[in-house]
């Protein structure tokens, strides 16, 4: 495959000092009807970073990516693409690609035509324009596909048009609105997995809007959880599951255990929690105020254990085995952990307990994540 044109090397094109794609959004804000749909919000992509903006319908995702589009005006803040600053520049100068959730391809034009309007539009030469044509069908892998028209393609593959469409004049960023959102589960697996994939061969800066904590996780180096009109937090997929700084974090992304504990004491990045008559080591968060916490402990890092705690385990609960059910790659165990409904996920070949087995639940000291038991704002 040949993707000379679309490859580029980050910083090789901009005398700013910046590179290209790189995005910083400075104390952006915007409100409807004197109400905040996007609280003063930070934020910088790094060039060439697939970045994700995660968050519950209607916590501000689209209204950032389409402030960053330049399809929205912010009543405050500035934003600057590679070190310029564009937060009065229009949309078709902004040098950007979009792809939303419906295809918008133009049903009268073809594949190759689809791919090739824009370039038509900006007068590329025509042997430039088919060239970039050709290696674009290529890169979405239409080869084949070309002279059909929207309607004789599957939803996948006209989101691979819209993909090839949009990153065929080479922009700084490429912004992505739920473009898998119409799809089905099986397909949007599939279809993520190639978007990361064109992404990272194309060398594009991608911010991704979604609702879908595992399409995030798929496809992100890094991602923002949002909420309420702000980004309450930054980081890769594995930092943010493993330490969400609030309850709500860690309730978003994926299945967690909650215990409810107090702080007895502090020592740099470790903390000393008591959970009913357990006294336990946590890594201490700095975002936490005051003494209540809940420790948060994922499904597969709880162990069930017997009276014995052995080394370089700690005892959080006693529990009561409630169900057990096999799901093919993990055994999920159903608990009553003292009145709290807990589960843990165990290996299928693991010893199986049965219901109304009495466990000692274990967790390792670096396994558990303490957040304030109030969800935290900004
Ligand atoms: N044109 C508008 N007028 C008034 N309020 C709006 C308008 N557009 C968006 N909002 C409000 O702004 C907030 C953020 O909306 P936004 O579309 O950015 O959320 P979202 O996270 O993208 O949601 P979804 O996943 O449902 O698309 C919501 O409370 C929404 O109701």
């Amino acid at each position: 495959m040949t993707l000379s044109t679309a490859r580029r090397i980050p910083g090789d094109d901009t005398t700013t000092g910046a590179r290209r794609g790189e995005v910083l959004v400075s104390s952006i804000g915007l409100d409807y009807n004197g109400v905040p749909a996007l609280a003063d919000t930070d934020l910088h992509v790094h060039a060439g970073e697939f970045f994700t903006l995660l968050g519950p319908s209607g916590s501000g995702k689209t209204t950032l990516l389409r402030i960053i589009a330049g399809l929205l005006d912010p009543a405050r803040g500035a934003l600057h693409i590679d070190g310029m600053d564009v937060t009065r520049t229009p949309t078709q100068k902004r040098d950007i690609g979009f792809v939303f959730q419906n295809y918008a391809l133009f049903p009268h034009l073809t594949v190759a035509e689809n791919i090739e309007y824009g370039l038509k539009v900006r007068k590329i030469p025509g042997a430039k324009r088919a060239a970039r044509v050709a290696e674009m069908v290529e890169l979405v892998a239409l080869g084949g596909f070309a002279e059909r028209y929207p309607s004789q393609l599957s939803g996948g593959q006209q989101q691979r048009v819209a993909l090839g469409r949009a990153l065929a004049q080479n922009p700084r960023v490429l912004l992505l609105d739920e473009p898998l959102g119409a799809l089905d589960r099986g397909l949007r697996e599939e279809l993520g997995a190639e978007v990361r994939r064109i992404q990272q061969e194309s060398n594009t800066t991608a911010v991704y809007v979604t609702h879908d904590q595992e399409e995030a996780f798929i496809l992100s180096d890094r991602m923002g959880v949002m909420r309420d009109g702000r980004i309450c937090q930054l980081g890769t997929p594995e930092q943010l599951y493993r330490e969400p700084k609030d309850l709500f974090v860690a309730k978003f992304l994926g299945k967690t255990n909650l215990f409810s504990g107090r702080i007895t004491g502090l020592d740099g990045a470790r903390a000393t929690v008591q959970v009913g008559a357990h006294e336990l080591t946590a890594r201490a968060n700095p975002a936490i105020v005051g003494d209540d916490v809940v420790c948060s402990v994922r499904p597969e890092q709880l162990i069930l254990g017997g009276t014995e705690v052995p080394a370089g385990l700690q005892r959080i609960s006693e529990a009561v085995v409630t169900e057990v059910r096999f799901l093919g790659q993990r055994r999920s165990i159903h608990l009553d952990a003292e009145g709290v409904a807990c589960t843990a996920d165990l290996d299928p070949a693991a010893s199986v307990p049965v219901v109304g087995d009495r466990v000692s639940l274990l967790v390792r000291p670096g396994e558990i994540a303490l957040v304030a038991a109030e969800p935290e704002h900004g």
